[in-house]
């Protein structure tokens, strides 16, 4: 029997992550209430979980902070072990050898068998692969761009650029091309890096004086490099300046290089032109919002790749009420399976509803103003505000007006009337019939759909300026 027990420190810890409002009161009793204390070791502290799942949710979201609190506390580097223990109480057998990596995420829910597993890349999530992205009308050019990518990396496509907005699977993509060119291309070295963590490399090298070994590593030991969120970039000129070294070696040695990008690189600011246009230059795919029915296709596929039976109704629901992320999205099925298997019920839609409130009701935002929407919408469509407000009816006019009442209306609470009100006095009957129009147009234009959820998103993105 092991002699060390360090059941104090763990208690402690996660009384103080609550007491600190490091871990939220809601997240503390949805994740926390069923970790157990099992035993402890010089160094590793052994607590119980009731399923994978809740494992790899707790691993991902808390186990930095849970293991420095450890560290703060006990002055010891104790590492997290999980133990699965079912409600049924039948334990699973230690297992020999626990993952060094940090297992990422997998939203199976389920042991992998050792036959089953691939080689798993230290840099690369192993459940972001070609397989777990589901294409779309919105994503269907990107995702066959880096498919093509992966067949034939350093090829036709280079460098390859996926842009688009929060969440909308851009780094999913890029890994999954790692992952597919690690599972079938041996020996290819593929380095994955966030362009935050690019910066903070450099400017140790900088400081250490130890620039020609990041030269090295970057320049000449790579064959695929994949820089998530370039446009984290933006201002810092040296790294910009040796990123474009970079560039211009893998570029001469035929090398694959895909980075991601929250905008198009043209919309880029603080930057080089020459590394703008080193941008530029490759095939550009971007990742638009995805329709009612792809989002309802990542839930199916969610729901069952983590073997849940989250009825089809409520995944309806969830891929009606969040429409401009598919983070958010999937965190809502998320919320669902784990309520699922801690309650043991299965999910209604009254239970959905509920559960859900707070992610449904996000989208309205009460900081959002009709000017700013206003102010959105004509920009885009090239008229001005008071043409949205005034009495024309020409169909370049009544057209935008119609998408903005119709977002005010999917976006805020203003009633019909005051919506009336803000567009120059119209009556609320008007209103309704403009959001009626847009909905059906909906239905048969399919350009139409993505238009308004990028305008939605300009909207939340742009805040009051
Ligand atoms: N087409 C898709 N099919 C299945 N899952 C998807 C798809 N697109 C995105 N996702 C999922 O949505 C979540 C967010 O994706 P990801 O992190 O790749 O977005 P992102 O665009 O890089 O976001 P950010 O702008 O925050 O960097 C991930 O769980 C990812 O697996």
């Amino acid at each position: 029997m092991s002699s060390y027990d360090f059941s104090i420190f763990w208690k402690e810890s996660i009384k103080q992550l609550k007491e600190e409002k490091l871990i939220s009161s809601q997240e503390f009793d949805m994740w926390f209430t069923n970790i157990n204390y099992v035993r402890s070791s010089e160094s590793t502290i052994t607590v119980s979980v009731p399923s994978n799942f809740y494992k790899d949710q707790v691993i991902q979201r808390y186990l930095d902070i849970l293991e420095n609190k450890l560290f703060e506390l006990s002055g010891r580097k104790l590492k997290l072990e999980f133990e699965i223990i079912q409600k049924t109480e039948i334990v699973i057998p230690e297992k020999e050898e626990k993952a060094q990596n940090r297992p990422s995420f997998s939203e199976k829910g389920q042991e992998i068998s050792v036959k089953e597993v691939r080689r798993s890349h230290p840099q690369l999530r192993e459940d972001y692969t070609f397989d777990n992205f589901i294409i779309g009308n919105n994503n269907e050019f990107a995702a066959n761009a880096a498919k093509g990518i992966a067949d034939n990396p350093g090829a036709n496509y280079n460098p390859c650029l996926i842009y688009g907005g929060v969440g909308m699977g851009k780094t999913h993509l890029m890994q999954s091309i790692g992952n597919s060119i690690y599972q079938k291309m041996n020996g290819k070295k593929i380095v994955f890096i966030s362009a935050e963590t690019f910066v903070s490399e450099f400017v140790q090298a900088v400081q250490k004086g130890s620039q020609q070994a990041f030269k090295n590593k970057y320049r000449n030991n790579v064959d695929v490099l994949l820089i998530d969120d370039i446009h984290e970039f933006h201002s810092k000129e040296s790294t910009q300046d040796e990123l474009f070294h970079t560039f211009n070696a893998l570029y001469d040695a035929n090398k694959q290089m895909v980075f991601t990008i929250d905008r198009p690189p043209s919309e880029l600011v603080n930057f080089a032109n020459r590394l703008k246009s080193r941008f530029e230059m490759g095939l550009n795919v971007d990742l638009q919002p995805p329709n009612y029915e792809t989002r309802l296709a990542i839930l199916k596929n969610m729901n069952e790749n983590s073997h849940s039976n989250i009825p089809e109704e409520v995944m309806e629901l969830i891929s009606k009420n969040i429409t401009t992320n598919i983070r958010d999205l999937k965190a809502a099925l998320t919320k669902l399976i784990a309520y699922a298997e801690l309650v043991g019920k299965n999910i209604t839609l009254e239970i959905a509803q509920n559960q859900l409130k707070q992610a449904f009701n996000a989208p309205i935002q009460a900081n959002i103003t009709i000017d700013r929407v206003q102010r959105i919408v004509s920009e885009y469509f090239n008229i001005t505000p008071n043409d949205l407000k005034g009495k024309k009816r020409t169909k370049v006019i009544t057209y935008p007006r119609q998408i903005c009442m119709y977002i005010i209306r999917e976006i805020t609470d203003f009633s019909t009337t005051e919506i009336g009100l803000e567009f120059g006095g119209r009556d609320h009957t008007t209103v309704m019939h403009s959001c009626q129009r847009i909905e059906d147009r909906m239905k048969t234009d399919s350009t139409l759909e993505p238009l308004v959820m990028n305008l939605i998103r300009s909207v939340k993105e742009h805040g009051n300026n």
